[in-house]
């Protein structure tokens, strides 16, 4: 059935829509399947994701047709769609009367994901105009917040040397805390890789235990404070809250220290406003592993990497990784930093729209995966600044001096990126980046060809 009559209106202006107030806009890329034609399937995509199905019900009144999502502009050559969706259809907390992200998401992104007449649809971007953007939580925390504890400058404090601890897994609660020791005599953040938590090997309470105590000696030893990211994910919420409150209760004066991992992607938005909004005084650190089922540029379905970053901003996430721009290992490129400057900027201009964010906190970028002390110039070159959560887990603790030597690798590349001094002729002077470039020989090769001759190694 044909629905465009009512599902689409080509005459209205994305202007006007914006200037009115009135709808999230949502720009897609979709295919119809063959036989289909491009707006009739972009209505009934429209339908299905607002007030419609296939067929009209005769229940429908004036006052429905009032909030249909409508197709405001399709460029089938481009597969190009943008759907205007009015805020009334959004669903709010009955508590506090604020907008939750599963609801923007089942309509946006739900039953239109499996259509019989769709090819694939994937989201490239959204509009949240002023009335709706005010009901998200937004970030309460974020990179200031760990430079006032690092005791740097709050506004251009630079990068925090990080960390993942590695192995991914089988660490039993010494080992790992006395990496997390190691690390920190010469890095500033630590993170749980996304699987470590409670498990059997590792009890989630022993580890926090002998992590915060090794938090202690090595501020004691550096004079200088640590920071810890605590895995809190969990399928219930009442684990989470427990697991965050333990945590809090165990580092106890060191606790303004922590922040806490979700991983968001898996768990979905519940989990992470139950991070935000039952710890508003932690750093929220938003891991995206799965992500890449739905982002991946070999997905025609779901979402981009940026529009998870976009939406992880509204529900107030204080971090999310945000990829290593093709300089690390996972998927991504240099143009994946309109991703960093959309979370940290006042405004951000995205694929489609403009998005002004109304001062809403920024949400940091935390740069991770196949990262090193070699690779840092290249990716800070790409970004401009190095104001950023940088955490190198093989990049540190792949080291050949270790994961000291690894952190102190790290501090240095960024060092010589800022002062503007080639690696090579920083690493003459400064042994753990010399001694990064023996560590990493394929990329040393790679980055920086002559650096054996110019470092005396044969
Ligand atoms: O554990 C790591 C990286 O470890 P390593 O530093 O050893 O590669 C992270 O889970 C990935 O960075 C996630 O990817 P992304 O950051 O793209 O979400
Ligand atoms: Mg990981």
């Amino acid at each position: 059935m044909d629905q465009s009559n009512r599902y689409a209106r080509l005459d209205l202006k994305e202007a006007d829509l914006i200037a009115g107030g009135r709808h999230v806009l949502c720009a897609y890329i979709m295919k119809p399947k063959a036989g289909y034609g491009y707006l009739e399937t972009a209505a009934h995509f429209a339908a299905e994701s607002s007030t419609g199905t296939n067929v009209e019900v005769s229940t429908t009144d004036d006052f429905t047709r009032g909030v249909d999502a409508l197709v405001y502009e399709i460029d089938p050559e481009k597969e190009l769609m943008k759907i205007a969706y009015p805020v009334e259809l959004f669903d709010r907390n009955i508590i506090d009367g604020r907008a939750m992200l599963c609801s923007f998401l089942t309509l946006t992104i739900g039953n239109n994901q499996g259509m019989g007449d769709v090819e694939y649809a994937k989201m490239h971007d959204f509009y949240v105009p002023p009335c709706y953007l005010r009901l998200f939580d937004g970030p309460s925390m974020n990179i200031s917040d760990m430079w006032r504890v690092l005791g740097r400058d709050v506004k251009n404090g630079g990068m925090v040397v990080g960390t993942i601890i590695k192995p991914k897994l089988g660490l039993r609660p010494k080992p790992f805390a006395d990496a997390c020791y190691e690390f920190w005599l010469g890095g500033d953040f630590i993170k749980n890789d996304e699987p470590q938590g409670n498990q059997t090997f590792a009890p989630l309470r022993e580890t926090i235990r002998l992590v915060a105590d090794a938090m202690k000696r090595a501020q004691d030893e550096t004079g200088e404070a640590k920071l810890f990211s605590a895995n809190i994910t969990a399928d219930d919420h009442f684990e989470m809250v427990a697991r965050g409150e333990y945590i809090l209760e165990t580092f106890g004066e060191n606790a303004d220290h922590v922040a806490f991992l979700v991983d968001g992607y898996v768990t979905g938005p519940a989990a992470i406003t139950t991070a935000r909004r039952c710890f508003p005084h932690q750093f929220l650190h938003y891991h995206r592993a799965g992500h890449g089922a739905v982002t991946s540029p070999q997905s025609m379905r779901g979402y981009t990497a940026f529009v998870l970053s976009k939406m992880s901003r509204l529900q107030g996430a204080s971090g999310i990784h945000t990829g290593t721009m093709g300089y690390g290992k996972m998927e991504g490129d240099a143009s994946d930093k309109i991703m960093a400057y959309m979370l940290t900027d006042e405004a951000a201009q995205g694929p489609y729209y403009h998005q002004d964010w109304l001062g809403m906190k920024p949400t940091t970028p935390i740069i991770s995966g196949g990262m090193n002390a070699l690779r840092l110039p290249g990716f800070f070159d790409n970004l401009g600044h190095s104001n950023v959560i940088q955490t190198s887990g093989g990049g540190a603790f792949g080291h050949l001096d270790g994961g000291t030597a690894g952190a102190i690798s790290l501090r240095q590349s960024c060092d010589a990126w800022k002062a503007g001094v080639d690696l090579v002729t920083y690493a003459k002077d400064h042994r753990e980046l010399a001694r990064a470039f023996e560590s990493f020989q394929g990329d040393a090769d790679k980055l920086y060809p002559g650096w054996r001759v110019a470092l005396g190694v044969n």
